[in-house]
């Protein structure tokens, strides 16, 4: 009896005599005779042809395995790694993947995949078509006398958020035997899409397969932050950018085109723009991918800190990055020629933002001798000694307390020095809240080397004159001794002196940087803070005098004919009307006049100006309202002294009613130690049911009289 079956049967009386041929299950499919029977021949030779069919398939498959091996060589490519983008790029612009009968059509924006598409977006704003082959039928063509086919083997997918490709793979066979024409292939897909400069994908740096990036974080705390900015801004290196934020704020000016643009389009926040950096320094272009992150607006100071600027260079080469920080700091330094940077800082004590200010020329500043000559020379010699002091061993750091009258030009004089000088300003109130002695210290040892440390209004930082003669002309303590004015009065400042005097001596103060201190209150600061060492070189601001009255009115009004440019300031042309009427000899007569006219030493500069600039183009105006305006000044300061006396008085007369409550509380006090025991407690019990029954009775009547 003759059977085949998938397993030999159990009984030994079965032989095993040859495959069934073209079986699926081929090496299980087996013809088993009867032992005891003899094999018929048509099962023979069926068997027979089934076992040569089987072998021959099995050699050919392994020769074709061998033979793939040895003259095939695969590569497969991932969606997401440089190395697909290139190859990808390499096929699309060679127009390998058209050669393809079956496709994949997708419509993405054109400059997402410049050549696979037609340029049709580019012109009527409507997305492009984009042709990709489907998966798993082969493209074949010949590069370098090779045969090679593509095959997507597995379909990527459009990420939902983005649209770009995903999950995908791309198998590259080249039918060679040598394994580096792989190389020189990559190779020249690499370089070609370097040359091309084929706008990347977008990076995900955490998600990166290949990791071949490099990364690079501005923080807002961060001078190299501003750096940035000032690159990203000027160079317009966003302007293909497809996703906007719109501003009409006047902080965000920088992205306009021009300076009276009303609506600014700025790239939008967390989205990842791409721009080719061509460095001037080596010439050499790379892809950056750059992430604006806003910080958090802070209410109380309408700041926003804690914004990141995330650079993600499409190269592992550090030198681009390097290079990228010092382009960005030129042109910084470049756009700030004309501008004075100050640093500002919020209110959880930490440098926060930055403002810039137009430049202000020192011939400007009217001030008597030859102060501005002086503090000139003074820095500059200090800056230029740094191997001096270290030779001598005196930390390089130097002092200047400016003080005296307000709206002399103390706080002027420094932004103008600044500006000459090309350092930028780290102004600190030490009056902000926030500031204390450890977030001054910090606040200090962040900033760089050369620069100007303002600290204005210095004297905050300790109790008035005024203050403390109040609490001496009438010592009120309460029961534990302490005076009562000065509990009232709110702290000035968090920073205390001593605080304040470790911050001017600390290490980190060494670094060839200017402080400037300025106060109105010379009197209020203590001798430890004003010594030498600490502060250098003290210059006293006063009322204008005569000299600087008439220059003042001189610098307000032109002279006929000339430097006067108005376009300068922005205000166009001049019409016929507007030109000065007077000649030089008169303006000298106006100006000497007026300057008689004005006590001197009396008033600031700051309002000689605030009257000028009513009387602008006007000077014989200017002279005829000048007593005007003084008697106005003169009823405006008595009135003001009057405010201050009733103040003052009114001060008085609660501090002296605070004392008679505690001379009375004290009274009672001694009157209910001297009784005895049993009254005591009797006082006791009164009073807990006064306490009690007070505020029933009260809110009785507040409720309805009904109860009582
Ligand atoms: N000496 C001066 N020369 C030119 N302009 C001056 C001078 N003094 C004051 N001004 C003008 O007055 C205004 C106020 O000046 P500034 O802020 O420098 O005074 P300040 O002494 O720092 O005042 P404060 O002590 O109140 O801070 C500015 O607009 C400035 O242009």
């Amino acid at each position: 009896m003759v059977e085949h079956r998938l397993a030999p049967p159990s009984s030994r009386s079965y032989r095993r005599c040859g495959r069934i041929p073209s079986s699926p299950n081929y090496f299980d499919s087996y013809f088993w005779v009867d032992r005891s029977s003899r094999l018929p021949f048509d099962v023979w030779l069926t068997s027979s042809l089934g076992t040569i069919v089987e072998t021959g398939r099995r050699i050919g498959e392994s020769l074709l395995a061998v033979g793939s091996s040895l003259f095939v060589v695969k590569a497969e490519f991932v969606t997401r790694d440089f190395a697909y983008d290139w190859v990808l790029n390499y096929l699309e612009h060679h127009r390998v993947l058209n050669e393809s009968r079956s496709f994949k059509v997708v419509a993405r924006n054109a400059s997402s995949r410049p050549n696979a598409s037609s340029a049709l977006g580019r012109h009527d704003g409507a997305p492009d078509p984009i042709y990709e082959p489907a998966p798993e039928r082969p493209a074949f063509f010949r590069w370098r006398g090779y045969w090679i086919s593509v095959n997507k083997s597995v379909a990527g997918y459009a990420h939902y958020d983005t649209g770009e490709e995903v999950g995908g793979t791309l198998l590259i066979s080249i039918w060679s035997r040598k394994r580096q024409i792989l190389d020189e292939f990559v190779r020249e897909a690499r370089q070609f899409y370097i040359d091309s400069k084929v706008l990347p994908r977008k990076v995900e740096r955490e998600k990166e397969p290949s990791g071949s990036l490099l990364t690079a974080v501005f923080p807002q705390a961060d001078v190299s932050h501003d750096w940035m900015l000032a690159y990203l801004r000027s160079t317009n290196a966003l302007e293909d950018t497809m996703d906007f934020t719109i501003s009409t704020k006047q902080s965000d000016l920088g992205w306009g085109n021009g300076p009276k643009d009303t609506v600014r389009y700025m790239p939008a926040h967390d989205t990842k723009q791409r721009f080719l950096f061509a460095s001037p320094n080596t010439g050499r272009s790379t892809w950056l991918q750059v992430v604006v992150t806003p910080g958090q607006l802070n209410w109380n100071s309408n700041t926003a800190t804690g914004g990141l600027i995330t650079i993600t260079l499409h190269s592992s080469d550090k030198t681009v990055l390097a290079d990228l920080i010092d382009c960005a700091h030129k042109k910084y330094l470049e756009n700030g020629v004309s501008k004075v940077a100050v640093h500002l800082t919020d209110n959880r004590g930490e440098w926060a933002k930055t403002i810039t200010k137009s430049r202000r020329a020192l011939s400007t500043l009217i001030l008597p001798l030859d102060i501005k000559e002086m503090i000139l020379a003074d820095a500059r010699e200090f800056l230029e000694s740094e191997n001096w002091y270290n030779q001598a061993g005196i930390p390089h750091r130097r002092g200047y307390l400016l003080y005296g009258e307000p709206g002399t030009g103390k706080s002027s004089t420094i932004h103008a020095l600044a500006g000459e000088l090309g350092l930028e300003i780290y102004f600190i109130s030490l009056a902000s809240p926030g500031i204390d002695d450890y977030s001054l210290a910090k606040l200090i040892s962040d900033t760089p080397s050369r620069c100007i440390l303002l600290i204005e209004d210095i004297d905050v930082a300790f109790p008035s004159r005024d203050d403390v003669e109040e609490e001496e002309d009438e010592p009120v303590l309460d029961k534990d001794g302490k005076p009562l004015g000065r509990s009232s009065t709110p702290p000035r400042s968090a920073v205390t002196l001593s605080g304040l005097l470790n911050v001017l001596d600390s290490v980190s103060s060494e670094e060839g940087r200017l402080t400037f201190a300025t106060t109105n209150h010379i009197e209020n600061l203590d001798s430890a803070l004003i010594r030498a060492g600490r502060m250098d070189v003290k210059i006293q601001y006063k009322f204008a005098d005569s000299l600087q009255i008439s220059q003042v009115f001189k610098r307000f009004f032109p002279l006929p004919g000339n430097e006067y440019d108005r376009a300068q300031e922005g205000l166009g042309t001049m019409t016929a009307s507007l030109f000065p009427t007077y000649t030089e000899a008169e303006l000298d007569g106006y100006a000497a006049e007026f300057a008689r006219a004005i006590p001197a030493e009396t008033y600031s500069i700051a309002q000689i100006q605030g009257y000028l600039l009513l009387k602008k183009r006007n000077p014989s105006g200017a002279v005829e309202g000048v007593h005007e305006w003084l008697k106005s000044q003169e009823e405006e300061k008595r009135a003001l002294t009057e405010l201050k006396q009733k103040r003052k008085a009114e001060r008085a007369r609660k501090l002296k009613l605070a004392r008679e409550k505690r001379d009375a509380a004290a009274a009672v006090e001694e009157t209910t130690a001297d009784s005895d025991g049993a009254g005591a407690n009797q006082t006791t019990a009164g009073a807990d049911a006064g306490g009690v029954t007070g505020p029933l009775v009260k809110t009785a009547i507040i409720n309805g009289n009904e109860r009582e």
